[in-house]
């Protein structure tokens, strides 16, 4: 099937991208509702990223997991690409955290063992690097995360300290010193996510990007007083320097803080923003 603008309505839009917008859109005959993503390809080709467009639908259209956000399809004018993207009901993952602060255990243990099984899935077709960040995170109908891959697009309003190729805080020891990166990366991006669900802020945060960098390279992260021995413990095995001695993601959905915390098929409640007690 191939689709065009007119067999679809139109929405509002859900986020403004570097390349282009995303609209809340239903399909006219089925009434289906998705993110339609807009990329104007004048801008694609004046930042010369057609191969990175192409690579990333192949790559998205190739993916099918519950953790991973879909892409039905897409169509394109003489002006613009469309992307048929799936439609996450509760948004971005950023903004339930700055809504809340940051999440207990069980929510934060949730969207880590989500992550942790569409990185498993990733890896397993030899897709690396997803840009792991709370942005790019979105979450489902069922409160379940979904993985986008926003790459180059920013999405505003962002107040994170933008370095010119975007935040620094998730970036690994072995990338921010140049090194060629694997799939390990993700894993130490799993690390800073756990940090920043439970913290609500990476464990790099510093007041520059030199600072964050000396951060990183030497493993420089405190924990608050709130935080459980076994959240450290994970956090502990995934935020490993050398990338052979990160805990694998297998052992990450087996480790007793996910396995106490999120147990299978478990998710947060819809309304869940309340932070913890104390
Ligand atoms: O750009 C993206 C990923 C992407 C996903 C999205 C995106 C943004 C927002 C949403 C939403 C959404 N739901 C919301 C609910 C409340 C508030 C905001 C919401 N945004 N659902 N699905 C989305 C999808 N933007 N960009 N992929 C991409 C780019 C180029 C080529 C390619 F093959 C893929």
């Amino acid at each position: 099937k191939s689709w065009m603008l007119t067999d679809f309505e139109l929405g509002r839009p859900l986020g403004k991208g570097k390349f282009g917008n995303v609209y809340l859109a239903r399909e006219k005959e089925s009434h289906y509702v998705v993110a339609l993503k807009v990329l104007f390809k004048s801008q694609i080709q004046d930042a010369e990223i057609e191969h990175q467009v192409r690579r990333e639908v192949e790559i998205q259209c190739r993916l099918r997991h519950p953790n991973i956000l879909r892409m039905y399809g897409y169509f394109h004018d003489e002006k613009r690409i469309y992307l048929i993207l799936e439609y996450a009901k509760h948004g971005a993952l950023y903004h339930l955290l700055k809504q809340c602060k940051r999440f207990d255990e069980k929510t934060a243990a949730s969207y880590v063992r989500d992550l942790a099984k569409a990185l498993l899935y990733c890896h397993s077709k030899k897709v690396i690097h997803r840009d792991i960040k709370p942005e790019n995170l979105l979450i489902g109908h069922k409160m379940e995360l979904k993985m986008a891959d926003f790459g180059w697009s920013v999405h505003s309003p962002s107040s994170r300290r933008m370095t010119l190729c975007g935040t620094l805080d998730y970036l690994s020891p072995e990338m921010v010193e140049g090194k060629p990166h694997n799939y390990a990366v993700d894993i130490w991006s799993l690390g800073v996510l756990c940090y920043e669900l439970l913290v609500g802020m990476p464990p790099f945060d510093a007041i520059d990007s030199h600072q964050t960098y000396k951060k990183i390279r030497y493993v420089i992260i405190k924990y608050p007083a709130f935080i459980s021995e076994k959240a450290k413990d994970l956090m502990g095995k995934l935020l490993v320097v050398n990338p052979e001695q990160r805990m694998p993601l297998a052992n990450v959905l087996q480790h007793p803080w996910i396995v106490e915390n999120a147990p299978e098929g478990s998710h947060p409640p819809a309304n869940n923003s309340h932070p913890p007690a104390n």
